[in-house]
């Protein structure tokens, strides 16, 4: 057994990197319950700095005073760093918005072909005109797909194409409700709908293909 030095992933001598056990191995929480809902809270107060921040206006000693707190906090933390399977990031699947701040939380059942949830895009998400940035919505799209599909029981794949219609601006700051479903699967191929709204308007939706990984593929 040896460490794929990329990813930090335990591979067999020589073996390539098998990304389907490796979404497999996801499936559980990467620590105890009390660390969970410690890292949940600071990913939470993260994505609430990161909002403040992009909606401030702050003036140049403000700044610097930031930035050395920031550099203080990295710093600390680059002794900490681990590979892709150990590291917590994202890692939390058992709890809405797996400890990530990347894209906002949002919830959906376990199990299910379909599933609706709310979601909340902050400032830090603004586009510009207090839009939702368009990147920021494919984004969400493609996790909550790929979360559905990672939910059912269906072996892990990955999106191998996902096409996004922007129909109406995306509100900042307001409750909006996605619904996302698997359409129909045929041999590897998994087809995935899904739709963003403000209450009756469809601010986006999207359509994409997701492809079963087979055993092996990285
Ligand atoms: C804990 C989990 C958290 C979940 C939430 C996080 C979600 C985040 C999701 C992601 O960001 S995934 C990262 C973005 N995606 C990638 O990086 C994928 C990169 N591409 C690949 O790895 C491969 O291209 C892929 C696995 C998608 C497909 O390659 P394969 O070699 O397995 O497919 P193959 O060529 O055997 O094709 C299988 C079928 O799919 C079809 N296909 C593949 N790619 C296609 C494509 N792009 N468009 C249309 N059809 C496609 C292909 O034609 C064929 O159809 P048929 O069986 O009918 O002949």
């Amino acid at each position: 057994m040896s460490t794929d030095q990329q990813t930090g992933h335990a591979t067999e001598a020589g073996a390539p990197f098998d990304g389907r056990a490796a979404i497999e191995a996801l499936m559980v929480a990467p620590g105890p319950p009390a660390l969970g809902s410690a890292y949940q809270a600071m990913t939470e107060e993260l994505r609430g700095f990161l909002d403040v921040l992009a909606g401030a206006a702050i003036d140049t000693e403000h700044a610097a005073r930031l930035r050395a707190q920031l550099a203080q906090m990295t710093s600390r933390l680059r002794g900490l760093e681990v590979g892709e399977p150990q590291r917590l990031w994202g890692h939390w699947t058992d709890r809405p918005g797996r400890g990530q701040a990347l894209i906002p939380s949002y919830d959906v059942p376990k199990g299910s072909l379909e599933a609706s949830a709310t979601v909340t895009f902050g400032r830090f998400h603004v586009g510009e005109n207090m839009a939702v940035h368009g990147g920021a919505i494919s984004m969400l799209f493609d996790d909550l797909l790929g979360w559905l599909l990672a939910r059912s029981d269906l072996p892990p794949s990955r999106t191998a194409f996902l096409t996004t219609n922007f129909r109406a601006v995306t509100p900042v700051g307001v409750e909006l409700t996605v619904h996302a479903r698997i359409t129909h699967v045929e041999g590897r191929k998994r087809f995935l709908a899904a739709e963003l709204r403000h209450g009756d308007t469809v601010c986006a939706d999207a359509e994409g293909l997701w492809v079963e990984l087979r055993p092996g593929q990285p």
